[in-house]
């Protein structure tokens, strides 16, 4: 960009970075501009990096921080809504909205959320029944009966969703380095190790992975935690078992 266009961009265009929660299942409607979502939501932005005297967007939440909200929704909604796909793929679920109709695999959603939430509220010393209470909505989010949303949608792209920075092995690390014990929060990470959705190709590739190299070498690579880590070997235990449980199902 040139000259006076270059002013301009400088002076009207900002990039802050934001954190946007709002879950959006796939549709199909007549008009192709209808879509369908939920009435939460939530969009925070880092006021930091936006231009002085900008004109303030109704609904947003405009943040000093915004680290903190983003490990809130990604350690709290993300992560459950993807232990609820990945447990949910492997139970033969179709939709979110049955997994939260099954009381253990509820549970199993729960108790992940209850050992992101211990991490972050010892992490940013939060109140822990303000942040129970935040669960519960997320939990009722995912139990919508009014939106369909399909596991493998909330499933899709596993390598993604299992790499170092994201929804699973982040907390999970981070969760380990204060001395928490996270056993399902691995459990998570082995359904995830166990998608093998033939329409993905992420999860064509880490099954061909896994297949090719071991799983050892899958967690190591892959999703970065080396041989030595504890919680290494936790995910390669959890995941023996899930298989084995639900080979039967194959
Ligand atoms: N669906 C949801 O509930 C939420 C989605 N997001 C984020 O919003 C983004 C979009 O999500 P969805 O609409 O659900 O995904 P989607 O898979 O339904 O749509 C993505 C679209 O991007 C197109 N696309 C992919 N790569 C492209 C490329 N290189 N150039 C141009 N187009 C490309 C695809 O063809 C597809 O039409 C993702 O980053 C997702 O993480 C965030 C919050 C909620
Ligand atoms: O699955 P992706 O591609 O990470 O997209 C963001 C996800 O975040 C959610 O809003 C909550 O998990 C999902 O609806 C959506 O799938």
């Amino acid at each position: 960009m040139a000259g006076e266009w270059r002013e301009k961009a400088d002076y009207y265009i900002a990039f802050p970075d934001a954190a946007v929660d709002r879950i959006v299942p796939i549709q199909e409607h007549e008009d192709v501009l209808k879509v369908t979502v939920e009435p939460y939501f939530e969009w925070v932005i880092d006021r930091s990096a936006m231009i002085e005297g900008h004109r303030q967007i109704d609904g947003v939440k405009y943040v000093d921080a915004l680290e903190p909200y983003i490990e809130r929704k990604l350690f709290t909604v993300n992560t459950g809504h993807c232990t609820a796909a990945y447990h949910g793929y492997l139970e033969g679920c179709d939709t979110i909205q049955d997994v939260m109709k099954d009381s253990r695999l509820k549970a199993e959603v729960l108790n992940v959320l209850l050992e992101t939430g211990s991490l972050l509220t010892s992490k940013y010393h939060w109140d822990e029944k303000k942040h129970r209470k935040y669960i519960n909505k997320m939990l009722l989010r995912f139990t919508n009966s009014r939106l369909s949303d399909d596991v493998v949608r909330v499933g899709r792209s596993p390598l993604r969703k299992l790499s170092l920075n994201d929804r699973l092995v982040r907390p999970a690390l981070q969760a380990h380095r204060l001395g928490m014990n996270i056993p399902h929060l691995t459990s998570a990470i082995a359904a995830a190790l166990l998608f093998d959705y033939d329409k993905d190709e992420e999860a064509v590739f880490l099954q061909n992975a896994i297949r090719k190299t071991g799983i050892h070498e899958v967690i190591t690579d892959h999703m970065g935690i080396p041989h030595k880590h504890a919680i290494h070997q936790q995910i390669v235990d959890s995941y023996a078992a899930l298989k084995e449980s639900y080979a039967a199902l194959k």
